[in-house]
């Protein structure tokens, strides 16, 4: 049954391009009088998956339909794989089908992957029309429905090709996360804790207390979702296109991501295992520059295993490329500064800082010992 409770909203105030997150439970059933609002004329092109078309995409058209919306619907294959160049392909090519014009909502309903795929659509369709994310994974309810990151990945790296572009609106129900299997949720618990470590010792220790009840207490859920939308929210708008703090935003991901390549971009790892890996590395790392105490790598190593997360390379099954590949695959980070690799460090939990300064032996020597 779906329970309406009241929304919280966190403005992310970015001048023209300014929009509300609105997290709360029921939202997608009132759909319909939040995105009203925002359309000239009333009709929405809906793109999703096909594990959540099956189980919130007619709750979504019928909210529209109440409110005298039509819609219609493209329904994506669900998994990685999608965030391609022939599923950008075939999204374009739908929207353009359907006559979406410049003045009309494109709507994306689903996890990270079809947030930045249709956001990425969205930013190119005749040079960018409006989009409106509806989050349904608590990864992208969290984080990636929110500060205008969208793309797709390139056999050679991670969401290699996109655009900077963001949302009109973000309509996150904390009630779907109901539906959502436990690996993905705690995938996205791997960016939940990210912030805390990144930022917010107090989160951190919070979530030491918290963190297992997200999953079955909706007052809760909705009080970290909305902590960790408000703190990405004041990072975006100090940097919204990662010219300085918005990396660290990006803690765990420079290993993360290279994890993600080396296995293929496949159900082997999924991002928010990538990120949590990464940053047990990162923290890692930092404690052997002396950066940290070795009480900050294990306490995050504790808290991810305690919530039944991957926290070491070892945790992946199967083969994967030797470390040289690995630090290969990591040059294509988007961090890169004049071919020089670029990480998130910690002097502690929730004091990160971006540096230039990683020793290659050093480096060598956290992934062997990972392994
Ligand atoms: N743009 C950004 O700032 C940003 C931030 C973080 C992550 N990301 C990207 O997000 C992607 C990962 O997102 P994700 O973890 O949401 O993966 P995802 O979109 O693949 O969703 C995970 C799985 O859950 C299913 N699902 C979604 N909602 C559901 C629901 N309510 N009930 C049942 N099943 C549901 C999906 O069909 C899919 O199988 C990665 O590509 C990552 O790079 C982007
Ligand atoms: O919003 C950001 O900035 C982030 O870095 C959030 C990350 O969690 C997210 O995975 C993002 O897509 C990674 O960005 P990238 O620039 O390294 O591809
Ligand atoms: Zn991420």
């Amino acid at each position: 049954m779906t329970r309406h409770s009241d929304p919280v909203t966190v403005h992310v105030p970015l001048g023209d391009r300014a929009y509300d997150v609105r997290i709360g439970s029921g939202l997608i059933d009132r759909a319909g009088a939040e995105i009203a609002p925002l359309l000239r004329r009333p009709r929405v092109a809906i793109v999703t998956d096909n594990t959540v078309a099956a189980l919130h995409l007619p709750r979504l058209q019928g909210a529209l339909t109440v409110h005298g919306i039509v819609s219609e619907a493209l329904v994506l294959p669900a998994g990685e794989s999608t965030k391609s160049w022939p599923h950008l392909t075939a999204c374009v090519e739908w929207l353009l089908e359907q006559r979406v014009e410049r003045r009309d909502v494109v709507v994306a309903l689903g996890g990270g992957v079809i947030g930045d795929l249709v956001g990425f659509a969205a930013a190119i369709l005749r040079r960018g029309v409006r989009f409106v994310q509806i989050p349904t994974t608590l990864l992208a309810q969290v984080d990636s429905s929110v500060g205008g990151k969208t793309g797709i990945n390139s056999q050679r790296g991670k969401n290699l090709i996109g655009a900077f572009h963001q949302p009109s609106l973000v309509l996150a129900d904390i009630a779907v996360l109901d539906t959502l299997p436990t690996r993905d949720f705690l995938a996205g618990y791997g960016e939940v804790a990210k912030y805390g470590l990144l930022g917010d010792a107090d989160f951190f220790d919070w979530l030491d207390e918290n963190g297992p009840r997200l999953r079955d207490e909706p007052a809760l859920r909705q009080q970290a979702v909305a902590h960790c939308v408000a703190m990405k929210a004041d990072i975006v708008v100090r940097d919204e296109t990662e010219q300085g703090d918005r990396a660290l935003l990006n803690l765990g991901h420079t290993f993360g991501h290279a994890l993600e390549s080396a296995t293929g971009y496949s159900g082997r790892l999924l991002h928010g295992e990538g990120v949590a890996i990464g940053c047990a590395l990162a923290f890692d790392l930092s404690a052997r520059m002396g950066l940290c105490s070795q009480e900050s790598p294990s306490r995050v190593v504790d808290h991810l295993r305690r919530m039944g997360m991957p926290a070491a390379i070892r945790d992946i099954t199967g083969d994967l490329p030797d470390n040289s590949r690995l630090i290969d695959l990591m040059g294509q980070d988007k961090k890169v500064q004049d071919g020089q690799l670029r990480f998130v460090l910690a002097r502690g939990i929730g004091q990160a800082f971006v540096s230039d300064e990683v020793q290659a032996g050093l480096l060598s020597e956290v992934l062997q010992d990972a392994r």
